[in-house]
């Protein structure tokens, strides 16, 4: 069982199909209202994984996501996906000009201009979801909803507009989770992503970015959040090429892990775009991703001199 963050019809039910097609193990689909309750579900062991939404090309981090994988009992991503979000507007039949318009606040983001220019005197409203949005406009409660486009199909509303998004190509990132297990194994095209809680000093990030650079491991995103503790504490949300199995990654998990004691590892995975030719050639090439060979014959030496058996 997958549970995903729902109702039926939101882009994460779509991720979860993708992620269901993918492993027939996941062909039972429950949704959730919120992403920490599907992320409870997996946690306490009702379902096998979690699908939520992790991060939109337009708006960023869905805050939602990243609060609820440090509060808790961990949770390790074993995949990813990425999906093409476009928006419909949903109205319930025969009904006139819209004055309330509804959406999660990153779709609502997402279609401001066209808010602006096609439905001026309308009033955003934010809603936990772009499904939530289209149940409450079938419920009488708002007048329209920007809505996935498989919305309609579970919930008999009229489509007053489709393909709506201010910016084009926008695509939105999904993970699946579940609890900590057996590592999916390396495709040599994969992401680790952790989280570290930077202390309060002169140069405490640049030396956690600093293990990465020295094992020239390519940091692929940064995002901070207030550890909601003390103001001006946070954490970082870190993706990483590779994966842990790798010995180079393996090493620089370990020294984020010196640094910063309460290190959480939010799993290796396969990434989900296709290898750019620029960035297979990056890594072959010197100075690219590291060489898993060079870490291993070092590490093979270090052994070697402790045994006595090198110099
Ligand atoms: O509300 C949804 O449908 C979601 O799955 C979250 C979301 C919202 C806006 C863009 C992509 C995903």
């Amino acid at each position: 069982m997958l549970a995903y963050f729902g109702p039926q019809g939101t882009f994460t039910e779509q991720a979860a199909r993708a992620f269901s097609a993918a492993d027939p193990a996941h062909d039972d689909l429950v949704p959730f209202d919120t992403v920490p309750a599907a992320l409870a579900a997996a946690r306490r062991g009702e379902v096998d994984a979690a699908c939520v939404p992790v991060e939109n090309s337009v708006e960023g981090a869905v805050p939602a996501t990243m609060d609820a994988l440090t509060e808790g009992d961990p949770l390790v991503a074993v995949a990813e996906t990425v999906l093409d979000v476009r928006f419909s507007v949903l109205v319930r039949p025969g009904a006139g000009e819209p004055k309330t318009i509804a959406s999660h606040p990153h779709a609502l983001a997402q279609v401001r201009h066209w808010i602006a220019e096609n439905l001026p005197t309308a009033t955003a409203v934010a809603t936990t979801s772009t499904a939530a949005a289209a149940r409450a406009v079938l419920a009488g409660e708002f007048d329209a909803a920007v809505s996935a486009p498989v919305a309609v199909r579970h919930y008999p509303l009229e489509v007053l507009a489709t393909d709506v998004a201010d910016v084009r190509d926008a695509k939105t990132r999904f993970l699946l989770l579940r609890r900590p297990g057996p590592l999916p194994r390396p495709t040599g095209h994969d992401r680790t992503s952790v989280v570290v809680t930077a202390t309060d000093r002169i140069g405490a990030l640049s030396d956690l970015l600093a293990e990465l650079a020295l094992r020239r491991i390519n940091l692929t995103r940064i995002e901070s959040r207030p550890t909601k503790g003390r103001l001006g504490e946070y954490r970082f949300y870190i993706d990483l090429d590779g994966h842990a199995a790798e010995p180079g990654v393996g090493d620089a998990l370990a020294a984020l892990r010196r640094h910063c004691p309460d290190t959480r590892f939010l799993g290796s995975y396969p990434k989900a775009e296709p290898v750019l030719r620029a960035e297979a050639g990056a890594r072959a090439e010197p100075g690219g991703s590291p060489a898993a060979d060079e870490f291993v014959a070092a590490a093979e030496w270090v052994a070697s001199l402790r045994e006595g058996l090198g110099a």
